[in-house]
Formats: structure tokens, C-alpha cells, sequence
């Protein structure tokens, strides 16, 4: 797993492993903190003009001990600096003696009720990925303080009281204006909340060594073009439109038409050569006044929809936009699946199994392996998944959507703003690029038909459905405020010239 290139994310016990392994060879402790104490007076200055009144706020472990290299070096450029140590002395070697290099000749640390809100700038280097509990007695006073003075924030690898593992507060959390983290970025920065406790995240290299940072890795990456450009498909001249693939997408009833429609048009719009509506009789009449590209079959039945996939060149499916929830779209779902078709499964799709994701899992698993890439968003996931122990009540939402995966064989998609996507091997990816314009009518419909297309090129399941949502994303962010979801399918092409770009000159450098 750790081969797969692209972003890796450290959890906090990761990190510490990477550390060690780092010191063991021969780096010594205080280098790594000098290293990291710099990337943080440097972020620090970005911050703060000359004159501004620093805060920084030491812990007693080695996120302290940043924070005191942070300190004296700021000092020592002439800034106005002053410690806060609210819990006591350095306790670890490295903090120890970065705690003594700032206090050499200079006054006592600032009292910890002093008004926080007199400062231009906090550092807040309390507690790190060290943190073990919640947040309590002065530093939880602290910390809340600290929010209400409305006081620019730079926090020290994640804001104290953030797990940076699962992105959730213990108890309470700073909330920073911006975070310096060392190696490799966290989970819970990409989480939220804590995407939004950490600010704008920069990560500073230490001098942990990249293969370090993979052998410790779980398979857990930050959703980027590195994570899936390889297997992108790229057009090619001797491609004709029956080798980029033919999506079936299957319709609703005659009064809900319009969401198989912005799923079919996606498809086509990522590189599928072909899309085909199926669809009653009824319903073909509402898309055949719509539909110009995209082609119409009747289908009237689950039976109708299973003898269509007699067509081999049908090798991806789409259900569930708008597709009426029951056994007959569950019925749809399982014939797909046995025909071993490429398979998203959206919405009422998802909904058609609720708590039964084991027999989902059984219909699955009769399959030809071909991928199955389910998309919900949190309703759904729950509706699916109901109180199956060891899924809804495990901890970080990469976690459950793993889970979820590995019970019932799919790649998962969990939407949200933070959409995660898990494969049934452990891996998964955070997405981060998605715009808060984009959670309008929709625009799930448009993911499900990215999902499609990219299946249908033949990418594999993690990759497509991972590039399906950053592409979705990307499209939203190129449009701005005011997007619906119409508008998305017409911004995939400017998505994919930058991609295809980007895919060539990372093909040429290697
Ligand atoms: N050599 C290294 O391991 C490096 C570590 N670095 C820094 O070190 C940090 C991790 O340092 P530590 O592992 O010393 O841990 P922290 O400095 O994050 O926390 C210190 C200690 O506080 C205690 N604690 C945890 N939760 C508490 C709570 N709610 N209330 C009171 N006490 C609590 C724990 O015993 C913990 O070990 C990283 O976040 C990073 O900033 C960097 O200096 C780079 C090198
Ligand atoms: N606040 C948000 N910020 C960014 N993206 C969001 C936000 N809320 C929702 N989204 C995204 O918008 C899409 C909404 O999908 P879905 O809930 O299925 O809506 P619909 O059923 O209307 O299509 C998902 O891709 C989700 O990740
Ligand atoms: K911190």
C-alpha cells in the first residue's frame, strides 16, 4: 500500500514513528525541533509586522519545544516577544533545552492570566500530537480564552485540544488563523472540524525523509491529482467512441427525469463515449424533449433493464439518481452486479438496501469483481448502515467509510465537504478541494455521472471515483458562487485541459 504514489496523511501515532525512526538514524532530536521552530518563526513573520506584540504559548512537551525555538528566534531579530507556560517546565530532553536557549538572559514568562487579547500574534505551541485527552482545568480556561479574543491565532502542527487523527475537538479546541505542521499534513486538517480550527495549513519539511514517511504511512492520502493521475484516461487517436466506453444510466420515473440527465451528460463529459438513457415509456418522452447526444432505450422493468446488459458495450451503470427507491431499483442494482458491469450505485440505489448492507454485500460479492462505487452522503450512509456495530460507531469519518468498504466490498464515496473515499483494502483518500457552493440541488448527480464516465474508460475503482470528486470540486471552484448544478458538466472540459497538461509534463519528467 505504501507504493501507491500521491499525498500521504500521518496519523499522530505515524508521525511519532517517523520521528523516532528519523532520530534513530542519526538525526538528533533537537535538529528535527530546531527545523520545525523555524518553519514556524517564519510563518510567524508572515503574519506579524515588525513592531506587532508576539504571544507564544509553550507546553510542556515537544510541541513546547517549537514553540520556544519559534520564540527565540523572533526574539532575536528584534521582535517584541514574550512565553507564556502555563502548565509548568519543559518535561522532555529536546523542549528542555530549547526552553533553556530562550530563558538564557531573558525576563520571566508571562503570567497565565495575562490578557491574551494585548497581543498582535499567539503561537500556540500547547499541545500537539501529543495530545491524549480532553482539554481541561487552565489550558481548557486558556483555550477559551484565547477564542474569544478574537486574537489571530498561528497554531503549532494542529491547534491544541485538535485530534489530528479524527479532526474532532476534545472538548475544546483553539481555533487557529493558521496552522505550521512538520512532514506530512494530518487527517483531522482535512477533517472538519478541524479543517476549519486549523486555518490556512502549511507543511514544513524537517528533513524526515520521504521513504520514512511512506513506511510508516496507512494508506490514508490527501485526494490529489498524484493520488490517480497515472491511470487518468488520456484520449488517444486510435481510440474510437466504443473503446472510451458506453454508460447505461438508469432513469426515474416520468416526473423525476432531470437527475439521470446531469448524471448521463457528466459521463460524457469526463471522456465516456457513449451514454444511453433507460427509461418507461413515459419517461422517454420527458428525456427525449431534453436529450440530443445522450441516447433514449425503453425500459419498462427491472427485467427490460437486465436484458439491455445483454449489450456487452454497456460496461458501466449508473442507479439511483432520482431512480425511486425499492426492490425493483434493488432488483436493477443486482443485475448490473451479476452481469459484472462497472456499477455506480447513488442515492435511491443506496437507499433501495437500507439496513441490509449485508445482503448488498452478497450481491456484490456474486459479481464479476467489476468495481461498485456507492456514493452517499451522510443520511444515506446511515440509512444504509443503520447500528451495524463496527461501522456507524467507529471514530473518524475515514474510518467509518473503510468500514464500510471492507463490509460490503464498495468503494465508498462519503459526501460531505469533506468527502472521504475508502476501498475495501484500507485505502482512502480526504478530499479538500470542494467549494461550499457545491452542496446545491443536484450536483450528487453530476459526482455519480463523473463516478460513470471515468468507470466506463476502464480506471479502476479507488481512482476513478477519487478523481471523479476532485475533478467535481474543481469544476465548482472554476465556476464560483452562484453555481447550479447544470453548470458543472460545462466546466469538466477546462478541468481536464489542465489535467491532461499537467498528466503530460508529469509523464515527460519522468
Ligand atoms: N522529536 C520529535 O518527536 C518531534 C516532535 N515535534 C513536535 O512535538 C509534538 C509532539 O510532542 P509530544 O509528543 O511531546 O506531545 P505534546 O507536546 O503534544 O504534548 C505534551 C504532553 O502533554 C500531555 N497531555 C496530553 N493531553 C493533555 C491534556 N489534555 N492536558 C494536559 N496534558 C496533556 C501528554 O503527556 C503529552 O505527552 C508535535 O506535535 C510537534 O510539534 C517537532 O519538534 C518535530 C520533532
Ligand atoms: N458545504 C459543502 N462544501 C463543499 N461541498 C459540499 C458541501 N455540501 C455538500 N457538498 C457536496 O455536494 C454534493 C451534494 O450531493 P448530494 O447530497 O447527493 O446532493 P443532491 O442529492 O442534491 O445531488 C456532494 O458531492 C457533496 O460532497
Ligand atoms: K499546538
Amino acid at each position: 500500500m505504501a507504493s501507491q504514489s500521491g499525498e500521504h496523511l500521518l496519523r499522530a501515532a505515524q508521525m511519532a514513528e517517523a520521528d523516532r525512526i528519523t532520530i534513530a538514524s542519526g538525526v538528533p532530536g533537537h535538529e528535527l525541533m530546531a527545523r520545525a521552530g523555524s518553519g514556524v518563526a517564519a510563518a510567524a513573520r508572515r503574519m506579524a509586522a515588525p513592531g506587532a506584540r508576539i504571544l507564544v504559548i509553550c507546553g510542556t512537551g515537544n510541541n513546547g519545544g517549537d514553540g520556544y525555538v519559534a520564540a527565540r528566534l523572533l526574539q532575536a531579530e528584534g521582535r517584541d516577544v514574550a512565553v507564556m507556560a502555563p502548565l509548568g517546565p519543559a518535561t522532555t530532553a529536546d523542549a528542555g533545552r530549547a526552553a533553556a536557549d530562550w530563558a538564557h538572559g531573558r525576563g520571566a514568562a508571562v503570567a497565565i492570566d495575562a490578557d491574551v487579547a494585548g497581543y498582535d500574534l499567539v503561537i500556540d505551541a500547547l499541545f500537539g500530537a501529543g495530545l491524549n485527552r480532553p482539554l481541561d482545568g487552565a489550558a481548557l480556561d486558556l483555550a477559551r480564552r484565547l477564542n474569544a479574543s478574537g486574537r489571530p491565532v498561528l497554531a503549532v502542527d494542529v491547534p491544541s485540544g485538535l485530534n489530528a487523527d479524527s479532526g474532532q475537538a476534545m472538548a475544546a479546541s483553539v481555533r487557529a488563523a493558521a496552522t505550521v505542521t512538520f512532514a506530512a499534513r494530518k487527517p483531522g486538517q482535512l477533517l472538519l472540524p478541524g479543517r476549519l480550527l486549523c486555518g490556512d495549513v502549511t507543511c514544513v519539511d524537517i528533513g524526515i525523509a520521504p521513504e520514512t514517511i511512506a513506511r510508516v504511512a496507512g494508506g490514508i492520502f490527501r485526494n490529489s491529482p498524484d493520488l490517480w493521475q497515472a491511470s487518468f484516461p488520456a484520449p488517444s487517436l486510435e481510440a474510437h467512441k466504443y473503446r472510451r466506453g458506453h454508460v447505461l444510466c438508469g432513469s426515474g420515473g416520468p416526473l423525476s427525469t432531470g437527475a439521470i440527465r446531469l448524471a448521463a451528460r457528466s459521463a460524457l463529459r469526463v471522456g465516456a463515449g457513449l451514454a444511453t438513457v433507460a427509461a418507461g415509456l413515459d419517461a422517454c418522452r420527458a428525456h427525449a424533449a431534453h436529450l440530443t447526444a445522450i441516447m433514449i432505450r425503453e425500459a419498462e422493468g427491472a427485467g427490460d433493464f437486465a436484458r439491455l446488459l445483454d449489450d456487452a458495450r454497456f460496461n458501466a451503470v449508473i442507479l439511483g439518481p432520482a431512480g425511486g427507491v425499492g426492490p425493483e431499483l434493488a432488483a436493477r442494482v443486482e443485475a448490473a452486479a451479476r452481469r459484472g458491469r462497472a456499477l455506480v450505485m447513488d442515492a435511491d440505489a443506496i437507499s433501495s438496501f437500507a439496513g441490509a448492507p449485508e445482503r448488498l454485500a452478497a450481491v456484490i460479492a456474486a459479481g464479476e469483481g467489476a468495481p461498485v462505487v456507492m456514493t452517499p452522503h451522510d443520511g444515506e450512509f446511515a440509512r444504509l448502515f443503520g447500528d451495524v456495530a463496527g461501522v456507524m460507531d467507529v471514530g473518524a469519518k475515514y474510518e467509518r467509510a473503510v468500514a464500510a468498504a471492507r463490509m460490503t466490498g464498495a468503494i465508498v464515496v462519503l459526501k460531505g465537504a469533506d468527502t472521504v473515499i475508502a476501498a475495501p483494502d484500507g485505502r482512502a483518500a480526504i478530499n479538500d478541494n470542494a467549494p461550499p457552493w457545491l452542496g446545491t440541488a443536484g450536483s450528487g448527480d453530476v459526482l455519480s455521472g463523473l463516478v460513470g464516465g471515468l468507470l466506463a474508460q476502464g480506471m479502476p475503482g479507488f481512482e476513478a471515483a477519487a478523481a471523479a470528486v476532485w475533478i467535481h470540486g474543481a469544476a465548482a471552484q472554476a465556476f464560483g458562487p452562484g453555481l447550479i448544478s447544470e453548470d458543472l458538466p460545462e466546466q469538466v472540459p477546462a478541468v481536464l485541459r489542465r489535467l491532461l497538461r499537467q498528466g503530460a509534463q508529469a509523464g515527460a519528467a519522468r
